[in-house]
Parts: C-alpha cells; sequence; structure tokens
C-alpha cells in the first residue's frame, strides 16, 4: 500500500493552474506563502518553487501524484467556454469533476475550492442584483452552462464534514485582467473585422466584470474561511467587483483605451438574438461539413443585451470578501497591459 504524506495547511495544488486565472491564483498563493504545484493539461509558464503535473484531469491516476501530501485543492480547469464541443464540456465538467472529487479523498485532500461561475443561474433574460438563492438555470443558454451547472452540485454534494471533506464554490462573474484569453481578444478581434460598431439594445444594461485579483482574493478568502462547522461547508458565493456597469460602456472603455472607435448605432436586442440563433443552428447542420465559428453567438449576445448583475453580501458576510481592486483602476491596468491590441500595433 502506498503511504500517505501528511497533508500540511499551507501545501497546495491548482487544477488549471496554467490558465488566466489559475495563474494569477499561483502568483498570490505564493505572495501569500503558500507552497504551490499546478496539475494541468499544458505549461504555459515557470515559476521558481512552482512544480507542475501535466495530465488530463479525467484521469484519476495522472492527478493522484499531484495531490500527495497536499490538503488544499483549487479547481480552476474548464474547457473554452465559447466551445460547441458538447462531449468535451461533459467529460471535463462532469466526469473529470467526478475524477477531481475521487482523487481528492484518496489523497486525503480536506477543502476543495470550485470555481464555478454566476451563469449557473443565467437563462439569458434580466438578473438584477442576484442572489446565491436563485434556481439553477431549467434552460441553460450553452453546453458550458449546463456542465458548469453540473460540476457545481457534485462538488457542493460531496461535501462531507464527518469524512473531513469540506467543499465550496466560488461564483465568479465576467472575468477580466492582463493576460485574459477572451474577453480583450475577442472584443480587439471583432473591433478589427469592423463588427464591433453596434450597440445590442438601449445599451443601458447593467453587468458585473470582476477584475481577476479581485476573484483571486475570493477565492483565497474561501479557502481560509473553509472549516468544519463555517457556513461556507457545501455553499456557492457569488465574487464580484461590486459595482455593476452599463456592458456598453464597459466595451467602449476597453475599446476607447485601446484607440479602437466605441461601437454607436443600436440595434434591437431580438432582431440580433434571433440571428445568432439562426447562425448557431446552421454551423450546427454544417458542422459535419465545415466548422464555422460565430462571433456573436446566442450567449454572448444574451451576455450583451441584458442585465446581469450579482450580490456579493453572502461572501461579505462569511469570509470578509471586499473587492481589492475598483473597477476603473482595473479598467486601466488592463488595457495598458495589452499592448500587442492596440491600433495599429
Ligand atoms: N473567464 C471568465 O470570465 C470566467 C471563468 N470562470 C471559470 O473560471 C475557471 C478558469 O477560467 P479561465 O482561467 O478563464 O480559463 P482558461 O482556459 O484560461 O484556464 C483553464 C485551464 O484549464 C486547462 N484545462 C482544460 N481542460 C483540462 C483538462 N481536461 N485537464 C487539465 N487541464 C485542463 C486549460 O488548458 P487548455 O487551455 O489547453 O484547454 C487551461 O490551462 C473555469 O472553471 C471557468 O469556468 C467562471 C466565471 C467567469
Ligand atoms: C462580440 C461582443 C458582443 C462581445 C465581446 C466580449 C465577450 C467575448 C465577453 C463579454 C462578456 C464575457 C463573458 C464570458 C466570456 C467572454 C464574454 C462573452 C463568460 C461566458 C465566460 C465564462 C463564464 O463563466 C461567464 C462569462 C460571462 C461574461
Amino acid at each position: 500500500m502506498a503511504t500517505r504524506i501528511r497533508p500540511s495547511s499551507k501545501r497546495c495544488t491548482v487544477i488549471g493552474g496554467s490558465g488566466f486565472l489559475g495563474r494569477h491564483l499561483v502568483e498570490q498563493l505564493l505572495v501569500r506563502g503558500y507552497l504551490v504545484s499546478v496539475f494541468d493539461i499544458q505549461q504555459s509558464y515557470e515559476l521558481p518553487g512552482v512544480t507542475f503535473h501535466l495530465g488530463d484531469l479525467c484521469n484519476k491516476q495522472a492527478l493522484l501524484p499531484a495531490l500527495q501530501g497536499v490538503s488544499l485543492v483549487f479547481h480552476c480547469a474548464s474547457p473554452f467556454p465559447g466551445s460547441d464541443d458538447r462531449s468535451l464540456f461533459q467529460r471535463v465538467n462532469v466526469d473529470g469533476t467526478g475524477a477531481v472529487l475521487e482523487a481528492c479523498q484518496e489523497a486525503g485532500v480536506q477543502k476543495l475550492v470550485l470555481t464555478s461561475s454566476a451563469s449557473v443561474v443565467f437563462e439569458g433574460t434580466d438578473i438584477k442584483d442576484g442572489k446565491e438563492e436563485l434556481p439553477y438555470a431549467k434552460k441553460p443558454i450553452d453546453y458550458y452552462t449546463e456542465t458548469k451547472i453540473q460540476q457545481e452540485k457534485l462538488v457542493l454534494q460531496a461535501c462531507n464534514e464527518e469524512n473531513g471533506f469540506l467543499t465550496v464554490a466560488i461564483r465568479p462573474h465576467g472575468i477580466f485582467g492582463p493576460r485574459d484569453p477572451q474577453l480583450v481578444p475577442i472584443l480587439v478581434d471583432t473591433a478589427r473585422r469592423g463588427k464591433m460598431k453596434f450597440i445590442i439594445g438601449d445599451g443601458s444594461n447593467l453587468v458585473d466584470f470582476t477584475f481577476v485579483e479581485n476573484v483571486v482574493h475570493g477565492l483565497i478568502l474561501a479557502a481560509e474561511h473553509l472549516r468544519p462547522k463555517s457556513p461556507l461547508c457545501g455553499r456557492a458565493y457569488h465574487i464580484t467587483n461590486d459595482e455593476p456597469v452599463q456592458f456598453w460602456d464597459f466595451m467602449s472603455q476597453v475599446l476607447m483605451g485601446l484607440g479602437y472607435d466605441a461601437p454607436r448605432y443600436h440595434l434591437p436586442y431580438w432582431l440580433v438574438y434571433g440571428l445568432a440563433l439562426l447562425l448557431w443552428l446552421l454551423a450546427l447542420l454544417l458542422r459535419p461539413v465545415v466548422r464555422l465559428r460565430p462571433t456573436f453567438t446566442p450567449m454572448r449576445v444574451a451576455l450583451a443585451g441584458t442585465h446581469h448583475y450579482y450580490s456579493c453580501t453572502r461572501a461579505k458576510q462569511d469570509m470578509g470578501y471586499r473587492p481589492l481592486v475598483g473597477l476603473q483602476e482595473a479598467i486601466v491596468r488592463t488595457v495598458e497591459s495589452y499592448p500587442h491590441l492596440r491600433r495599429g500595433a
């Protein structure tokens, strides 16, 4: 029988630690004195003191060596949300999370902090100051959301104080910041192709965009407040910048900060949503012949044209969460971090 290394409370593993959020988390954990290992399907950087374990999280045997002697695990891995590959989402977010749970328990891990998403309650219609009590989306808007719901349920149900295995889910919304491969790059690419001229709807819809360092702070607070009998056990927490902003104002600030024109002309929401739906169906039908990747997916149009902002009161009460970086400073720091995406660069 393999000998189990005694877990140290400052030793942790970040699954998905090569990704955007995961790498910011790793960097902050090091600053706060943690010993960090990364488990990921790829290695995107090197940092002194960080051990990388490469493998697929769906493979429990591959995970086990990365969890030896570790008391705390952060799970931040997921396929790209814009993908249309249903079986990949099912395999990684659902079956893979099952493997993570089994491996954690087998290795004697005491705490698992999942990065879920506030989108688990989003059905494409307005959410204003949404609390964690909102029911999961009955008709999830895409495969990403569908499998993030199942993933969160699996993780929260696995919380078992008697067995000494505690779990909590953090639900960020619209993460942005330096090195984000999604929000700013997609926005700039759309602008460079001349498709960022239109505002979907009347432009007054409020949303949450959350600076990556605030999400990291929420994840670490969650880990540190997750103890036997604490209110965090088996619960979900919204983490936002606590400063809802008009979607199109935010987009315009980022675009103008990088030297692009802000969108000006309005298009009716339902028209654009209907077109996005048609395009999505067409892409599905043509998939055996050609792989179309529409920029304006139904999910993105819904996110661009509705209110979706969430209350983080529960996180404030139970773990003393406050955003560390305000929205304006976060936008400036983000824009400055993308010199290569500036107009004309
Ligand atoms: N970005 C956002 O706005 C939001 C993100 N989230 C959640 O935050 C988490 C982190 O997201 P983010 O940092 O943006 O995503 P990234 O894609 O940047 O990071 C995810 C990492 O996980 C890796 N990965 C994917 N599949 C596997 C696998 N089977 N085994 C091991 N590693 C794997 C990825 O590798 P590769 O790149 O090669 O696939 C990547 O390195 C996710 O759980 C996401 O659902 C929640 C709310 C908002
Ligand atoms: C083309 C434009 C209409 C929109 C360009 C920006 C979008 C790429 C982003 C705006 C809101 C973002 C967002 C996510 C991904 C990137 C955006 C669609 C998520 C879907 C990422 C994963 C989540 O868990 C929820 C996020 C909500 C906001």
